[in-house]
């Protein structure tokens, strides 16, 4: 399959009051159309920073990011991007919020009713039909990430982009979206790129974890495949011993090998080993 969004050699580093800050060094991925790749790391480390570059909020300092071959240089309707505070105009309904976003990537060349149908279907995609003309404050945190969501797909990007998505949830709310996010993967195959603190969310969820070095100066330390078969049932994986060794391969990166690359391999990471159902992929 095609190579889709590519990052390559690709650095950040930022001007501050304390000085010359290098927050992102050496980071090159390539992901494929219709995957699903998690960036997992410590608070800091700079997933944020690299998601933003891949929206094209930011220009990165070093390097090259390509969407659909494409050199990114700034947002575009190609690639949405959800926030974990849904971020709403709280003045209008869920309708007119996501309406908006259509209305300014689709509203030169359809009709008033097709920009309608695309709105109703985004909402009715969530399961928000029922609330599509309430006001952000009268439905649940759960309800306004859902119509960050349906605004995102309503405006049938090539990428979508995750900002810890449900990270202000409840757990289960969060478990509740998480079905639905896989549910709405599966069926629009669009590619998506996801940045979460959330292990079993990165597991279920992923083809690839890609997991980040500490910062400052972070780069890709490992990438672990996901190889458990879709559609994936939360329940049914509880007990799969697969499912179970790759929660512990990431747990296992965060708390004993997080460092940078050249430090990591001092480490014998046990996972590559022959009985090991993971693969692990040393990013270098
Ligand atoms: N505009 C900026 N100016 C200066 N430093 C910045 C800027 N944006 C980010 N940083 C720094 O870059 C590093 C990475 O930040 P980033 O927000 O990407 O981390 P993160 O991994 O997303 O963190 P968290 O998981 O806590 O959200 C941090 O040290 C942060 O302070």
């Amino acid at each position: 399959m095609k190579k889709f969004v590519r990052i390559e050699d690709v650095g950040q580093s930022f001007d501050t009051r304390n000085g010359h800050f290098v927050a992102l060094r050496d980071i090159n991925l390539a992901i494929r159309e219709g995957e699903f790749v998690s960036l997992i790391g410590h608070s800091g480390c700079g997933k944020s920073t690299l998601l933003n570059l891949i929206a094209g909020l930011t220009r990165p300092t070093e390097g090259v990011l390509l969407c659909a071959e494409k050199e990114i240089t700034g947002p575009g309707p190609d690639r949405a991007m959800v926030f974990q505070n849904h971020s709403l105009l709280p003045w209008l309904t869920c309708f007119q919020n996501v309406h908006l976003a259509v209305e300014r990537v689709f509203g030169n060349r359809e009709t008033r009713d097709a920009l309608s149908l695309r709105t109703t279907m985004a909402l009715h995609m969530v399961g928000l039909s029922h609330a599509m003309h309430k006001l952000p404050k009268e439905i649940s945190g759960g309800m306004k990430q859902r119509v960050g969501i349906a605004r995102a797909l309503a405006i049938k990007p090539k990428v979508l982009l995750l900002d810890e998505p449900f990270g202000a949830l409840d757990s289960l709310t969060r478990v509740h979206l998480q079905d639905e996010l896989l549910r709405i993967v599966a069926a629009t195959s669009t590619t998506t790129i996801m940045v979460t603190h959330d292990v079993d969310e990165a597991v279920l969820l992923s083809d690839r974890i890609v997991m980040l070095t500490n910062g400052p100066a972070a780069t890709i330390g490992e990438i672990l495949h996901i190889n458990l078969p879709r559609p994936r049932d939360r329940m049914a994986l509880l007990n799969n011993p697969e499912y179970a060794a790759y929660r512990s391969a990431v747990l296992s990166f965060l708390h004993h090998r997080h460092g940078h690359p050249a430090d990591l391999s001092n480490h014998d990471t046990g996972a590559n080993t022959e009985q090991s159902p993971l693969k692990l992929v040393n990013a270098s």
